[in-house]
């Protein structure tokens, strides 16, 4: 449904999008994951087309794109900014993204009532911006993408201006319409523990490179590399140098037992909720482990790995 064909990017002489080759399926959602600076606001900025490709080729139900404008593409994008004017309501905010349409008056009316309805934002058809709180503007930015009824829908972290407890709820509606209206979906986003909730499948970008693909499952359980083990899982995986080896382990992969093979000492404990999460350090290595109860800094401590992953790269 979206295929992007060795897409490279330069900014001057510097390249952002390092020949990235991906297909994201008819309804999949499809999440891009990386740290700050990694591409990824560029890469979805490349297949809006507000930005153009150095070299390769976009497709968006195998028609190239590559050479045509955003608004010819198809496509709903929500941003961080949910881009709305403040000088005009809700229901006019909406209707604006509908000018560009060939449907009538009556048509354009109707649609924005159901997504409205879908939405749970009908109440506010005659509020202005600002008079909305943060998640009602940003499920407006939502319908104001969806109302168009586009093919591909992309999303640049639209939920990081929310509190926690709002992301939930935003999140979870967001995947609802999404799979309801069955709208090809890029998400982006550096969180990792959001892309694993979310994704049907994940993407890992770093320094513009596709590292690894695959469901979320398969992402957390079996990272091809330690740049993609340590951006997914929080806390993090730790690693550390044995026998020459470099292997990464998950905390809940370390039991603290007063057998264990390893010791070593506690430098720092911190209150993570269900339990606590320890951090130990040992030879050269600092490995973070999780205890249900609280473990004073600077007592010595034994431990054995559960399971871990072995890494040839240093
Ligand atoms: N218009 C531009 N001109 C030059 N360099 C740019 C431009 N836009 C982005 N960059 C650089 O490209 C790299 C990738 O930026 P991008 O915004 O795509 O990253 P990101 O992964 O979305 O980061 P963040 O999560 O912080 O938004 C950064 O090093 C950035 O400084």
């Amino acid at each position: 449904m979206i295929t992007l064909k060795e897409v490279t990017k330069f900014f001057g002489s510097f390249k952002v999008i390092d020949s990235i080759s991906l297909n994201v399926e008819k309804g999949e959602f499809f999440v891009i994951l990386g740290k700050s600076g990694s591409g990824k606001t560029t890469l979805l900025r490349l297949i809006a087309g507000l930005e153009k490709v150095s070299s390769g080729k976009i497709l968006i139900s195998n028609e190239d794109v590559t050479d045509l404008p955003p608004s010819k593409r198809d496509i709903g994008m929500v941003f961080q900014s949910y881009a709305l004017y403040p000088n005009k309501k809700v229901f006019e905010n909406l209707m604006i993204a509908l000018e560009n349409s060939e449907i009538n008056k009556k048509d354009k009316e109707e649609r924005i009532i159901e997504i409205s309805k879908q939405l749970e934002i009908y109440h506010l058809m005659d509020k202005y911006p600002a008079q909305l709180s943060g998640g009602q503007q940003q499920r407006v930015a939502i319908a104001k993408a969806l109302v168009k009824r586009p093919k591909v829908l992309l999303m640049d972290e639209p939920l990081s201006n929310l509190d926690v407890q709002l992301r939930y709820s935003a999140r979870k509606l967001i995947k609802k319409v999404q799979k309801e209206f069955n709208i090809t979906t890029i998400y982006v986003t550096h969180d990792s523990n959001e892309a694993l909730a979310i994704a049907d499948r994940i993407g890992v970008i770093d320094k513009g490179r596709l590292l690894q693909v695959g469901i979320p499952e398969d992402i957390y359980n079996n990272p091809l590399s330690k740049e993609v083990a340590s951006l997914v899982g929080n806390p993090p995986m730790s690693f550390v140098k044995i026998d020459g080896k470099i292997i990464g382990v998950r905390p809940d992969n370390i039991i603290i037992k007063d057998n264990g093979t390893y010791e070593g000492i506690v430098s720092n404990c911190e209150f993570w909720g269900s339990y606590y999460l320890i951090y130990i350090d040992f030879i050269d290595n600092e490995v973070k482990a999780i205890s249900k109860e609280r473990i004073k800094e600077g007592s010595k401590v034994k431990f054995d790995f559960i399971s871990y992953k072995v890494f040839s790269n240093d």
